[in-house]
Order: C-alpha cells, then structure tokens, then sequence
C-alpha cells in the first residue's frame, strides 16, 4: 500500500499510560494492532485521541495519562507527537502535560504553543470503542456528547460554542441556586447577560447540530453497506427566537432545582433502526453496534468527502471481533474504499486475514512491538 500523503506518518509516545516510550513508524497506513489482553493496544488509540480538543477516547482526565509504576502515587508527564504530512509540508504536532499545572495539557503546532481547538485543522478522528456499545441505552448527555464530537469535527468552532454555552450555563445557575438559598433575588442585569449570551450560543449550537445531522442523513442514504441504516432525529429541539424568553421564564424552577431546566443542552439524539423501524435502545446488542457502524461510516464518508488537506482517521476499539466475517469483511472493505486511515485493535490475527496487503499489522506484547506483518 503507498503511504498517503495528508495521514499520520509518525507517533512517539513518552510516558503515556504503559509506554515509557514508543516510536511508530505508521507511514501513513491503516493500521491493525493485534495481543493479548492488556497489552496496550487500546492505550495506542487513546495516544492518537488526545489529538483532538477534549478528553481523549477513555474519557480519562489528563493527569491520569501518564505512565504510573506500581508504587507511584501519581502519573508521570506524559508526551504524544505526531507527524502528517498535509500537501508539501509536513505538520508536527505534540501535546502532553503541562508541568505548570498536571491535570492540564499544552499543545503545539510546528513548535509554537496553540489552543487545543487548533488541533482540529489537521487531524479529524472519529471513534468507536466498547463502551459505546451503551450509547443508546444510556444518558442523554453522552449521546449528545457523541453526536457533538461528529459535529466539530466538520465544524471546529462547534466545540467553543458549546463549552461557552456550558461555561454561561454554570454561571448562570450559580447566580439562581444562590439566591434561592439565600432568599434574595438574583442580579437581573447579569442574568440578562448571561441569557443573551445563552440564547445566541444555543442558537449556534442547534443550528450545527441540524446541518451536521442533515449531511449525515444523506450520506447514509447515498450509502449501500452491509450496515443497516440508522435515521438520526433530535427531540428537545426549541425555536432559537424562544430561547431568550425561555430562560427568563426558567429562572425560578431552576434555582429551586439546582439544575438547568431549560435549553438545547436538554436535546437528545434519537437514533431509529429503519428497516425494523424500532428504536436503537430496543435493537440487540448486536444490531445496536451495526447501527453505530453505519453512522461512524456515514461520518467517516461525510469527512472524506469534504475538501480539507486531513484525511480522517478513524479508532475502532475491538470492534473486529463482535462482527461475523461478512460484516468484518465489509468493515474492511467500506473502511478502504472511503480511504479512511483505520486503527484496529483485536486480540487475533485472524480477525485481521481480510486486511492483508492492506494495512499493517503490529503484534503488541506487555507495551512492546513484538512483529510487524505487511
Ligand atoms: N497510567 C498508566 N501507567 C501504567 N500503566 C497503565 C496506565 N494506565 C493503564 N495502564 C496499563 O496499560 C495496560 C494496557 O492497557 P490497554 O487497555 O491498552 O490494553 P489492551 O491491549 O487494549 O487490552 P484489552 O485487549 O484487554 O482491551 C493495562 O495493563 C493497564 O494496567
């Protein structure tokens, strides 16, 4: 396989989770990472997902990734660089610990220190690992969670606007649970503020939220794979010219409450298996996961198809071996024909035969490389 221009060529590893160190050479190739449990594949994939804004795929805070013996008390700093190329030039992009404060990261690109946000100009990822498998079944905000990282991937200015939003919002009902506890009424100037700031990001982030979803839809639909087809709606959905009002007429409920009562952050993604035209939470296990398949594809195709220097690159966490082999063989095949740069991970080499001359192949023991087969 000819190594591709615009993907991940090379990932070095200080400190991170069971790497003391690690140097890959990936050479712009879809990669399949094989051994047995516990040996670090996921911890691979986790490195490659703290290259992007936000928590990386395990949801873990940063000071806990870095490498921690046994007889530690806390983790080391930690380090991930990697290296694309993007067209004629080569981007070299690094993050780690900040030695100023642990529980934060700082962030480089070509050696200058950027915002985490900037990341998202050269590397669009998207993710599938075990405990997704919940998704439909579980809360509301990790669905949209979910749904919210599909999003800024396309539209990197999403994730401001949401952690703006967030950030007004925790404002806000502080100023309201405070002046319910002390009987007082709260500052309404500052409230006021707050709302309008409030109901332009939410109007923001609904309008994100439905293009996203729009384009999605359609490349799902323009998509004939193995996967059954999901069709992806919101509820909680709010006129934006009724956001201002609403939080206005919110104030009381949610000071008593001690949440936040009203606002698009309450959205919900529902997901429907369309053929069998049943809920996602009600599908099997097995058919919940397929329909995830067919959204991260539809996802990876709308990413692919977009006119950026990056090309996606997507982590699919032991996602091989819940598959039966027509559906692993069609995983492989749709992966390779959206020219997505794939990092699977399995405990088998078998799961693997139909990647063969197609990606390569990395055995991984105890944090080591062991074998590479092309
Ligand atoms: N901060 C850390 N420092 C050192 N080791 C760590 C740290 N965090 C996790 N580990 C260890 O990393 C090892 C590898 O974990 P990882 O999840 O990558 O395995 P895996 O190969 O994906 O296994 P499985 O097939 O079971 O999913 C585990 O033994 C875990 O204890």
């Amino acid at each position: 396989m000819t190594p591709d221009n615009h993907a991940l060529q090379h990932l070095s590893l200080t400190e991170f989770r069971s790497y003391e160190r690690l140097d890959f050479a990936v050479g712009g190739q879809s990669v399949y990472l094989y051994g047995p449990n516990g040996a670090g594949k996921t911890n691979l994939l986790e490195a490659i997902s703290v290259l992007n804004p936000g928590r990386g795929l395990r949801g873990a805070a940063f000071a806990d990734l870095g490498r921690r013996l046994p007889d530690e008390a806390k983790g080391r700093a930690w380090g991930v660089a990697a290296r694309f190329h993007s067209g004629e030039d080569e981007v070299h992009l690094g993050t780690g610990s900040d030695p100023r404060d642990i529980t934060k990261r700082l962030v480089r690109l070509d050696g200058e220190s950027v915002t985490a946000a900037r990341l998202l100009e050269h590397v669009r990822l998207i993710w599938l690992t075990p405990a997704q498998d919940r998704l439909f079944v579980e809360a509301r905000t990790e669905r949209l969670r979910f749904f919210d990282r599909l999003v800024y991937a396309s539209v990197p200015s999403h994730a401001s606007v949401v952690s703006a939003y967030e950030k007004a919002l925790r404002e806000r009902l502080r100023l309201l649970t405070d002046a319910y506890a002390r009987d007082i009424t709260p500052d309404d100037a500052w409230l006021g503020l707050l709302e309008q700031k409030l109901a332009e990001t939410g109007a923001q982030m609904m309008a994100a939220r439905h293009e996203a979803r729009d384009a999605l839809q359609a490349e799902i639909e323009a998509h004939q794979g193995a996967f059954p087809k999901a069709d992806l709606s919101f509820t909680g959905d709010i006129p934006p010219d009724d956001l201002l009002e609403g939080y206005r007429r919110a104030r009381g409920r949610d000071g008593a409450a001690g949440r936040s009562l009203f606002g698009p952050h309450r959205m919900d993604l529902a997901v429907l298996h369309r053929e069998k035209n049943r809920p996602a939470a009600d599908c099997s296990t097995g058919e919940q996961k397929a329909l995830l398949l067919n959204i991260i594809l539809g996802q990876g195709a709308r990413l692919a198809s977009t006119q950026t220097l990056s090309r996606p690159i997507l982590l699919l966490d032991e996602v091989a071996a819940h598959l039966d082999p027509l559906r692993r063989h069609a995983l492989f095949d749709e992966t390779h024909a959206l020219g997505l740069q794939t990092f699977f991970t399995g405990t088998d080499l078998v799961l693997f035969d139909g990647l063969k001359n197609r990606a390569l192949g990395v055995r991984i023991e105890a944090g080591q490389f062991i074998d590479f087969v092309d």
